[in-house]
């Protein structure tokens, strides 16, 4: 089973409520999500190896550690994932993005795909697909299986926040897959929105609503 790491820092935890704030206005909402997605990936590289090195300081030699060989690439699902990527990418500038359009049908619920463009070394990286919402878990769901058959199986989950419903989804459905998460809310309401989540992340970043 995979696990679920709650990433529970303070400062995440004060940036995400001004995140689920109905006056917080887009300016503000997409810079508060570039934030925590910084200190989410700070979070989620806190086991990656180090490699011994020798560094020479001003005054002498020094044993370093680097980060070395290790080969990431970030998955938004569009369009809401798209908010974490540059923040992200603050702390792993070398990573590859990878872009999957998926919006969930309002009837169903289930995920529509559109457009799917991936860097061609794929799978020979490390990836962690971004999604701001896991609600139902169609759309993470989709887009794991996406990459799976094309061969990727290094692949983690990264979310703001989570509905119980989706994280249940998704570790049944891929068992192998860690989920990150600020927040796992109470539940989901009977439009699929996540109770008391933020509303339509989509909406909110880009102001389409
Ligand atoms: O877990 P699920 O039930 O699949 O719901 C979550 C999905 O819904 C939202 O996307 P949406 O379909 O609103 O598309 P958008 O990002 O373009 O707004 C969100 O960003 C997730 O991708
Ligand atoms: O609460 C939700 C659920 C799905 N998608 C969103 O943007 N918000
Ligand atoms: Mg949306």
């Amino acid at each position: 089973m995979g696990k679920v790491f709650i990433c529970d820092h303070p400062l995440i935890q004060h940036k995400l409520t001004f995140i689920r704030d109905v006056n917080t206005k887009t300016k503000d909402f997409r810079d508060y999500v570039d934030e925590v997605a910084t200190l989410m990936a700070y979070e989620i590289t806190r086991n990656i190896p180090l490699e011994k090195v020798k560094v020479r300081t001003p005054v002498s030699d020094a044993d370093g550690k680097i980060i070395s060989g290790r080969m990431l690439g970030l998955i938004p699902i569009l369009r809401a994932g798209l908010g974490m990527v540059d923040g992200i990418l603050k702390l792993l500038p070398a990573a590859k993005v990878g872009h999957i359009g998926l919006y969930r049908d309002p009837e169903t619920l289930q995920p529509v795909e559109y457009y799917v463009k991936l860097p061609t070394d794929v799978t020979e990286r490390e990836l962690i697909v971004i999604d701001p919402m896991l609600a139902t878990g169609g759309s993470a769901n989709a887009s794991i299986q996406l990459l799976k058959e094309r061969g990727c199986n290094q692949i983690k989950l990264m979310c703001l926040i989570a509905a119980p419903e989706g994280v249940k989804a998704v570790q049944e459905e891929h068992p192998d897959i860690d989920i990150y998460v600020a927040a796992i809310d109470d539940r989901l309401d009977e439009h699929g929105y996540i109770i008391p989540g933020l509303g339509d992340a989509g909406d909110r970043l880009f102001g389409t609503k």
